[in-house]
């Protein structure tokens, strides 16, 4: 049966400013009453929303449902009132990404202007009724959003205003990932998996990492999964198979234009793409271009962002550390580059080929051939990371960075911020 929460917890939750509904779980009290003690700086858990703010007992529940169930988890999203959280909510909510095993506390950030329409959002995710889905809290404080969170999809980001510049859109944006960054630094598990979509996602990435360094630097990932998806389309298309033959398949350094999908090492049926295809010039001058440029050919086909396949992306990306990587395949990511066995250069967030056991980590694969061409690629995404990298200096406490990307080549993915 379901019960109102006792009121003194009701009366203790109403001191909170995330939500209008006065009140809140057991467990998050307890989780930051052990932060503080801790040493941390005190915040407020969020508040439940509406019908989550009801108490449940899975003692009472179909035991049939609920007799494995791991232990919840937290997911904070940011942007959560944006186009692509409209679809991933829905994937998270739903067990199609953490697993049907798997109940799940959404914690949803949003942004001043969006305060009303991330209710809006948590009334749909009511309505939908997902078994697995056993809390969900709103708010715009980072801080209180972040609390105890296990993983941080972090997709809010202001879109480039007219006549700005990809150096502007960094700084903009930026200053939004320092500020996460030290919330998560403050809220957040100190295992949280962080994943940014926002863009620059890589340099973003860098920026909330270099902020939060109670948290593993490994556990930053920047989206590159929809090129890696978009790449594996292309090849299959190419060669008359479906995308399930494609494996291998890598996406290395910034998810912008000057990205490298990798067709020396990519197979097809377990066969190199580039003796099954066997035709350099399409690799070298249409493959990649189409693979950057896929989201720019979408929008003009139907007027809309690619919110969808961004959004399976994210769950994509997710599985991937969650589930094992099948043998002898990978998966792209965005991740620190301290200790790559490539040569890039430290202290970028750079998408290399990764494989995981499915335990939330991750190694990045070793054993990928790195031809001439491949390395004159690679100095090209590594050169412009650094350069955004030094764009951002004063938000990652860098000294002496200049920025060099003022009236360079827009190498921002088409159809994108
Ligand atoms: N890495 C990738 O592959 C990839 C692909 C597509 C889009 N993107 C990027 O993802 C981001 C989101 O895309 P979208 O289509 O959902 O955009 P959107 O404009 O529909 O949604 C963004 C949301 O973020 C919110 N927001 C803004 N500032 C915020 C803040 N400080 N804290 C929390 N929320 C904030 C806004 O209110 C808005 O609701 C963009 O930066 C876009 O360029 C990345």
């Amino acid at each position: 049966m379901l019960q109102t929460k006792p009121q003194g917890l009701a009366r203790k939750a109403a001191r909170s400013t995330v939500s209008r509904v006065p009140a809140v779980v057991v467990r998050s009290v307890a989780a930051t009453e052990q932060k503080t003690a801790a040493g941390a700086k005190p915040h407020n858990p969020p508040s439940s929303y509406g019908v989550f703010r009801l108490s449940y007992d899975t003692q009472n529940e179909d035991k049939s449902l609920t007799r494995n169930w791991k232990k919840t988890i937290k997911v904070a999203v940011t942007g959560a009132s944006g186009n692509i959280a409209n679809h991933l909510l829905f994937m998270l909510a739903s067990g199609e990404v953490y697993g049907k095993d798997q109940p799940i506390h959404l914690q949803l950030l949003g942004s001043e202007r969006s305060k009303e329409a991330l209710e809006g959002v948590a009334m749909e995710l009511e309505d939908s009724l997902y078994p697995l889905l056993r809390e969900v809290s709103i708010g715009i404080d980072p801080y209180e959003i972040f609390d105890g969170a296990d993983w941080a999809l972090m997709i809010g980001a202001k879109p480039r205003g007219p006549g700005m510049e990809r150096a502007d859109l960094l700084n903009q944006n930026g200053e939004i990932f320092q500020l996460q960054g030290r919330a998560l630094n403050e809220a957040a598990d100190p295992n949280c998996k962080v994943l940014v979509v926002g863009n620059p996602c890589n340099t973003n990435a860098l920026i909330a990492m270099e902020n939060a360094p109670n948290l593993k630097r490994k556990n930053f990932h920047a989206l590159t999964r929809l090129d890696e998806n978009r790449a594996k389309c292309q090849l299959a298309m190419k060669a008359g198979k479906f995308y399930t033959s494609v494996s291998r398949m890598a996406i290395w350094g910034n998810h912008s234009t000057t990205q490298v999908p990798d067709f020396i090492n990519a197979r097809i049926g377990g066969v190199p793409a580039t003796d099954l295809i066997g035709d350099m010039k399409w690799f070298r001058e249409e493959f990649t271009p189409k693979v950057a440029l896929r989201g720019g050919a979408l929008i003009k086909k139907w007027g809309r962002s690619s919110a969808a396949s961004t959004a399976v992306s994210v769950a994509d990306a997710i599985r991937s550390l969650v589930v094992p990587t099948a043998p002898g395949d990978c998966f792209s990511t965005g991740v620190i580059s301290d200790g790559n066995p490539y040569g890039i250069r430290e202290g970028l967030i750079f998408s290399f080929p990764c494989r995981s056991k499915g335990d939330g980590d991750y190694e990045i694969i070793q054993d990928f051939l790195v031809d001439e061409y491949l390395r004159s690629k690679l100095r090209a995404t590594e050169d412009e990371l650094q350069k955004e990298k030094e764009c951002v200096s004063h938000l990652i406490g860098m000294m002496g960075g200049s920025c060099q990307l003022r009236g360079a080549e827009d190498t921002t993915v088409p159809g994108e911020n």
